[in-house]
């Protein structure tokens, strides 16, 4: 990897200047060896595992294995084969506190401290946990300072039945979460789970979520996607939360669709709570572990699902009955790790850190400029369904098209993966790591060639299954 060029500038500018010249040039093929040439990440791509014959467009669903990965994993299974029980102490790092150890290396990519970070369970548990753990803040009457409330010291008032604020394109694991978690509560989620509705159906005006909290006095957490799973809008989290805060509500997030490709500053947002995976742009594996983060002043509550992983570290084996929450987000763990689920993680990030996070940002807008402006310029039937200002866009391009499921097998059938989400949407992640910009020319070229052949059109339609 070339590292001539520090933080902060920008090595993409010169792929921003082509296509702001008014697209590819005449001889795109020259110009897509040009920009890779000039890649700084481009010696990245050899140390992921990715198709030689294909191209692989589904970074945003499921990362690929990187050699660094699948190090940290063989050094975990090796531990295990010679320590066994003993792992838990004498591994080096020992297995106890991979949560805290692996959290904490990923805080810098949220903008957190190293405590305001754990890895542990899955996204959906830890919306449970978190989203449980908030609202019984809220009816213990310990919410954020309310301007109207009733409560003696300004705080939530335990007598109104807190509402949660989401968006109607959420991914759905969220809204079951949470809905159980109002339910168990005595709370109707009919009423109590509020949608700010999409004016597009393809993204959220922010002002929308201010116009519904300004409207209802009864919201008690927002809870946001940092990116749209289909349509890859980036939110403006400081602003949600800002929002969120000036309603007296807790700001939480859901940040899967961009970490790992997008820089966060959690801290300086104020955001009070958020989860994503890892198995996404983190590149950790399938069903590796989730990640949270729980801001500084909200350490010690108790977790609503309580378990003996997230107690005092120091006292843990004591194995008293009695709970004590640690004072980190490490307290939002439940049980024992899967430590092979865990262990890719260490290598993976430590990859992602030596490229840079601000540098695979500028590289992943890079990639996604370069896509949106040939689709513009050679597919005509298909439509840009992702935000074009560079400041709401995430990692991956949605393409919408009315056959976008049977476009989207036609081209896994010719070694192009992406994904399709219903209704129309074929998204593409051209993720920065591993992808060059004549990856992103020669996806076109197959969904040039598929739609001008017809070919999409020998697939039959849906059978269900995992897209
Ligand atoms: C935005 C978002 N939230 C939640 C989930 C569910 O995650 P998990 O299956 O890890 O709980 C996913 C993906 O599966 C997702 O993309
Ligand atoms: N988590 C997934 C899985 O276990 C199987 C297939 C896909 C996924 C996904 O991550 C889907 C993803 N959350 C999405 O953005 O649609």
């Amino acid at each position: 990897m070339d590292d001539s060029h520090g933080v902060g500038d920008d090595p993409y500018a010169p792929a921003k200047a082509v296509l702001d010249g008014g697209g590819f040039g005449s001889d795109p093929v020259e110009t897509a060896a040009r920009l890779d040439a000039d890649d700084p990440l481009s010696g990245l791509a050899d140390r992921f595992f990715t198709p030689d014959d294909g191209l692989y467009m589904d970074g945003n669903s499921l990362g690929p294995a990187s050699d660094a990965a699948l190090a940290s994993l063989d050094r975990v299974v090796d531990e295990w084969r010679e320590h066994l029980i003993g792992g838990w102490t004498d591994a080096d790092p020992p297995w106890f506190e991979v949560g805290e150890r692996i959290g904490a290396a990923l805080a810098p990519l949220v903008g957190a401290a190293p405590e305001e970070v754990v890895i542990g369970n899955s996204i959906t548990v830890n919306v449970h946990t978190l989203v449980g753990t908030f609202l019984d803040e809220l009816l213990a009457g310990n919410g954020p300072d309310r301007a109207d409330s009733a409560a003696a010291d300004g705080s939530w008032d335990p007598d109104v039945e807190p509402a949660v604020l989401v968006n109607e394109l959420d991914f759905p694991s969220d809204h079951y979460a949470i809905r159980a978690q109002l339910r168990q509560r005595g709370i109707d989620p009919d009423e109590k789970l509020r949608v700010v509705e999409s004016r597009d159906g393809r993204t959220i005006d922010p002002a929308d979520v201010e116009a519904v909290l300004e409207e209802h006095d009864d919201v008690g957490i927002v809870f946001m996607p940092t990116a749209l799973y289909r349509s890859g809008q980036l939110f403006d989290v400081a602003r949600i939360a800002e929002a969120a805060h000036d309603a007296g509500a807790y700001a939480g997030f859901d940040a899967a669709h961009s970490v790992g490709a997008v820089p966060h500053a959690f801290d300086d947002a104020g955001v009070d709570f958020a989860v994503w995976c890892t198995y996404k742009y983190l590149n950790a594996g399938p069903g590796a572990l989730g990640a949270l983060f729980v801001a500084e002043r909200h350490h010690g509550l108790t977790p609503a699902l309580a378990g003996w992983w997230g107690h005092e570290k120091a006292t843990q084996f004591e194995m008293n009955l009695t709970y004590t929450p640690a004072d980190s987000a490490g307290a939002w763990q439940i049980g024992t790790p899967p430590l092979l689920a865990a262990a890719p993680l260490e290598g993976a990030v430590e990859t992602l850190r030596e490229a840079g996070i601000e540098r695979i940002r500028a590289k992943s807008l890079a990639l996604t400029d370069l896509l949106i402006a040939l689709v513009d310029e050679r597919l005509p039937e298909v439509a840009i369904g992702t935000p074009r200002d560079r400041d709401t866009r995430g990692g991956h391009v949605a393409l919408e098209h009315p056959d976008a499921e049977r476009l989207s097998r036609a081209l896994t059938d010719r070694g192009v993966v992406v994904d399709f989400r219903p209704p129309n949407v074929v998204r593409v992640c051209p993720a920065a790591p591993y992808t060059a910009f004549a990856d992103v020319l020669a996806v076109v070229d197959r969904i040039e060639a598929i739609l001008d052949a017809g070919a999409h059109e020998e697939y039959a339609a849906s059978e269900g299954g995992v897209t």
